[in-house]
């Protein structure tokens, strides 16, 4: 079976060379490398919010080019490592994203699992404005993996966390998206969340 993403010889401008590489199917795949080499540039190529240069990526063995953009990103979920929410509560922000997709609200109780699944099980009437970053970077995480992609990219999703509650969050991360086949591809500097949470680790070099 073909594997879940493949690149062959992709470069961005004159800038970035990636190495030929391939990513598994409902794995958890961490990127990892010094800052500048790459890593979002990468994410965004998995969900065409950005096109290589030149070179091939496949996404199950198609030429990602060739593949419906807005059908992609709902499959392959982007979560960007700036945080945005809106200056309301909790509850009234997955509200936003859900109408802003066109989907119908989820219940009070799904929200709060999500929101549980991210270590951020804070009343739903909180307004976020009033919150910490830590805290809203785990509700931003939770709305997006409450749209149950098959393939979740997370840029930095614990970089305003402490050590405890980055493994709490990515613990629960895991083994939610191994229970529901997702595929889970982050990017880190934390090496203690590589090493603990990895299947499998591509290092980039500029
Ligand atoms: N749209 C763009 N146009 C031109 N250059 C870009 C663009 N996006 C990123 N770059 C450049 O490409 C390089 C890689 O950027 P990228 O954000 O992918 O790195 P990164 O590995 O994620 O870095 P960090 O760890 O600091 O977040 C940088 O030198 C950046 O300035």
């Amino acid at each position: 079976m073909a594997p879940l993403f493949e690149l062959q010889n992709v470069r961005y401008q004159t800038i970035l060379s990636y190495p030929n590489l391939h990513i598994e199917d409902k794995q958890t795949t961490f990127i990892i490398g010094k800052s500048g080499c790459g890593k979002s540039t990468l994410l965004k190529f998995l969900n065409r919010t950005l096109s290589p240069t030149s070179g091939v990526l496949l996404y199950k063995g198609q030429d990602i080019q060739k593949l419906e953009p807005i059908a992609l990103r709902q499959e392959v979920l982007l979560v960007s490592q700036a945080v945005y929410l809106f200056d309301k509560t909790i509850e009234e922000n997955f509200e936003e994203y859900y109408h802003y997709r066109d989907l119908s609200i989820p219940s009070k109780e799904t929200i709060q699992y999500f929101l549980a699944l991210c270590g951020a099980d804070f009343p739903l009437d909180t307004l976020c404005t009033s919150m910490s970053g830590g805290e809203r970077q785990r509700i931003y995480l939770a709305i997006f993996l409450s749209f149950m992609p098959r393939v979740l990219l997370l840029d930095e999703p614990t970089s305003a966390l402490d050590s405890q509650s980055s493994q709490l969050v990515l613990n629960n991360l895991k083994s939610f998206c191994k229970e529901k086949s997702i595929s889970l591809i982050i990017v880190s500097h934390d090496q203690s969340l590589t090493h603990c949470f990895a299947d499998k680790t591509i290092i980039l070099e500029r």
